[in-house]
């Protein structure tokens, strides 16, 4: 998780300073991302490659043990229908 604040061009109609946001994102340990998307964009490359990183950067998730049990009973059950 990212917290982004978006459209920080529109500097007059700001209504989070960049120190709350960077606080905020402090307290929940997560990265603070301000960026643009108006031509031309700010740190929208960045915002994505942050994503990107944290998304692979997750643990795989463990198959549960029920899906575990079944792939291996059906191994076992192609190989009595072989013989
Ligand atoms: N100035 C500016 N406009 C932006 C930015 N990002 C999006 N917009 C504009 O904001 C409008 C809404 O954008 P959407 O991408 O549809 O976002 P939304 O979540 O549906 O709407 P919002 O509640 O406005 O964010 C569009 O006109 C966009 O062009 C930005 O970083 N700066």
């Amino acid at each position: 998780m990212i917290l982004l604040a978006n459209k920080v061009d529109l500097v007059h109609l700001r209504q989070v300073f960049e120190d709350e946001g960077k606080a905020l994102a402090s307290q929940l340990k997560i990265q603070y991302i301000e960026t643009s998307a108006k031509d031309p964009p700010f740190n929208v490359d960045e915002a994505f490659n942050t994503i990107v990183r944290i998304v692979r950067n997750q643990p795989r998730e463990a198959a549960p043990a029920k899906e575990k049990k079944r792939r291996r009973g059906a191994g076992r059950k192609l190989k009595c229908e072989l013989m």
